[in-house]
């Protein structure tokens, strides 16, 4: 293997008209684990993968997936890659038999036994029409079908959106507990953090087309840091507090929550005039929220 990297974007661009949705993005994401990539709505995800799946050419830079220009994709290199979107778009009017029997001729490496395992999460059974399963159970038809394809890189994305909190979870445990999962690459896009919390090894987020972090999550949380402080009147001009991502005032006290910053932070809040002041660990919900929230509401560079 040349290098071990799954996808690679270098000084990748996308315009849309007046609209740049990439912006000279560097990605290099490593073989093997569960990539997670957040952004805003809007930041460049879907673009990002219409590009990398082959189905847009960048305005600027190049795009590789599995070692290959996303460009010059063959089919045959296509069907290493499973795809499961929200949508779960698959012929309403066919069987679920049907639809196996269809993708086990079309893919070489079908592997029934991985089928089976998710499938076995859901209560699917094989005469129904794709047409009558609740959302749910075809958002697990679809991860079980992904998965059977025996695919190198498995990109999931928002596959749970508009699912109920027990389809979510049955999705979660399907996925996590599949071997065939362990085997390949996963690539998570998903705004929700307790999902990528439980799932993923790695934390991309992505924003206005750049990428802003790429670590394991809990170093992602760990940047940022909760403070509360006993300031008198309107606390500190906000300009001057450092990495400020979000301020609330609550019962009295001044919430605080920042980015990289260290026990300076408590000086500095002191020097403000502050008493009591504490500091209290995040949850990666909140972090990454914050940090997306702070981001989005700065007026874009021109
Ligand atoms: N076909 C298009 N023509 C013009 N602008 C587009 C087109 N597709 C996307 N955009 C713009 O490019 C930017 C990135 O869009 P994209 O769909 O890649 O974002 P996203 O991160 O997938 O968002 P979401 O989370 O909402 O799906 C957005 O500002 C969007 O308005």
């Amino acid at each position: 293997m040349p290098n071990d990297l799954i996808i690679e974007t270098r000084a990748l661009s996308k315009r849309y008209g007046r609209k740049l949705a990439l912006d000279r993005l560097d990605l290099a994401i490593p073989r093997g684990r569960v990539h997670a990539i957040v952004g805003a709505n809007g930041a460049g995800k879907s673009t990002l993968f219409r590009i990398l799946l082959g189905f847009m050419p960048p305005s600027a830079g190049d795009a590789r997936i599995l070692g290959k220009d996303s460009q010059a994709l063959t089919p045959q290199d296509r069907s290493r890659i499973g795809f499961v979107n929200e949508e779960h778009t698959l012929p309403n009017w066919m069987r679920v038999s049907q639809v196996v029997g269809m993708q086990r001729h079309q893919y070489g490496r079908w592997n029934q036994q991985a089928f089976d395992g998710v499938i076995g999460h859901y209560h699917v059974l094989p005469e129904q029409k794709v047409g009558q399963l609740s959302r749910g159970e075809r958002a697990g038809f679809n991860l079980a079908l992904a998965l059977a394809q025996g695919p190198e890189l498995l990109v999931l994305d928002e596959p749970t959106l508009g699912l109920d909190v027990v389809a979510k979870r049955a999705f979660l445990e399907s996925l996590l507990y599949s071997n065939a999962a362990d085997d390949c690459t996963v690539i998570y896009c998903s705004h929700q953090m307790e999902e990528i919390e439980r799932v993923a090894d790695n934390l991309i987020i992505l924003e206005r087309g750049q990428l802003k972090n790429m670590s394991a999550p809990e170093e992602f949380t760990a940047r940022v840091s909760h403070w509360v402080a006993d300031v008198p009147f309107k606390g500190p001009e906000l300009h001057t507090v450092p990495g400020l991502l979000e301020v609330q005032r609550l019962d009295g006290l001044h919430h605080y929550l920042v980015l990289d910053q260290d026990d300076g932070f408590e000086r500095f809040l002191r020097e403000a005039g502050a008493r009591n002041v504490q500091s209290m660990p995040v949850s990666l919900d909140r972090a990454v929220n914050a940090f997306l929230a702070k981001n989005h509401a700065a007026p874009a560079a021109a």
